[in-house]
């Protein structure tokens, strides 16, 4: 299963940003950056990405905690890290940010490390969601925030159905047109056994978080949970 999700990472990365902005109208640049402000990172700050993709989450940190910081971007795709590294270069003044080819239930870091940390659309994509919140839980200092930001079913059935449509009807036809149309076909189903919210907070609770809450966003078509150790 686990290489199965990298292969769909690494296949979709030469189209991954270009379909983010297309598809949710730009919107996902809006999603981030609440969650970057939901973690609290400040000037000077070390901080986490995991799941980093091709590096929205962890650009936005490093620009947060300026040269004074220091950002990590973890992934398992060689292919949308290299993205990540690319962009990362392009930047002037050079962030702070290691990119860092790992698997996140398995995290190359020492207990207690990082003051914040995102996660973008990575939760829903581990194979052992507990094992994931207990590695963060682990490389957190004590007090130090995380956001999770991802898909989630809405309560509301209008939202639902819309959101249902929207990925079959304009997300994977699109998604076809560029020769990826399995890879994004697969979101569906993995948004239909991913944890609701309150779902989400138990599981947060249970590895130790000292407080989860769980905030929909986009008419509880993505939510973010935000912990803290
Ligand atoms: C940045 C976004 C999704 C990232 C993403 C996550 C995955 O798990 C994938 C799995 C397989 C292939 C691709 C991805 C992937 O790109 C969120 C925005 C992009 C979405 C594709 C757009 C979804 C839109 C909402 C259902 C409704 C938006 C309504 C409105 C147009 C804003
Ligand atoms: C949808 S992308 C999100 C990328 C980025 N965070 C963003 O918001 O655009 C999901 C990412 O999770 C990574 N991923 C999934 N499971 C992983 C794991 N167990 N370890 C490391 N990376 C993983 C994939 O390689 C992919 O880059």
């Amino acid at each position: 299963m686990t290489n199965e999700i990298r292969t769909i990472f690494n296949r979709i990365a030469p189209v991954y940003d270009q379909l983010n902005d297309w598809l949710s109208l730009g919107q996902h640049r809006i999603w981030k950056e609440m969650a970057i402000k939901w973690t609290a990172a400040k000037p000077g700050d070390t901080c986490l990405d995991l799941c980093c993709g091709s590096g929205d989450l962890a650009l936005r940190l490093a620009r947060r905690v300026g040269l004074t910081g220091k950002v990590y971007g973890v992934d398992f795709s060689p292919n949308l890290l290299e993205n990540a590294k690319q962009r990362s270069q392009t930047q002037y003044p050079q962030p702070s940010i290691s990119w860092v080819e790992a698997n996140v239930l398995d995290l190359p870091f020492e207990n207690n490390q990082f003051d914040a940390a995102t996660m973008g659309y990575g939760l829903r994509n581990v194979t052992d969601i507990p094992r994931s919140l207990q590695e963060l839980h682990r490389v957190l200092k004590p007090g130090a925030k995380a956001a999770i930001l991802d898909f989630h079913r809405p309560n509301n059935q209008q939202f639902r159905t819309f959101q249902q449509w929207y990925l079959d009807n304009i997300v994977v036809p699109l998604a076809d047109r560029l020769g990826v149309k399995e890879e994004y076909a697969y979101i569906s189903p993995s948004l239909d056994r991913f944890p609701i919210g309150k779902e989400q907070v138990e599981i947060a609770r249970q590895v130790g978080f000292a407080s989860a809450t769980h905030y929909p966003i986009a008419n509880g078509m993505m939510g973010v949970l935000i912990v803290s150790k």
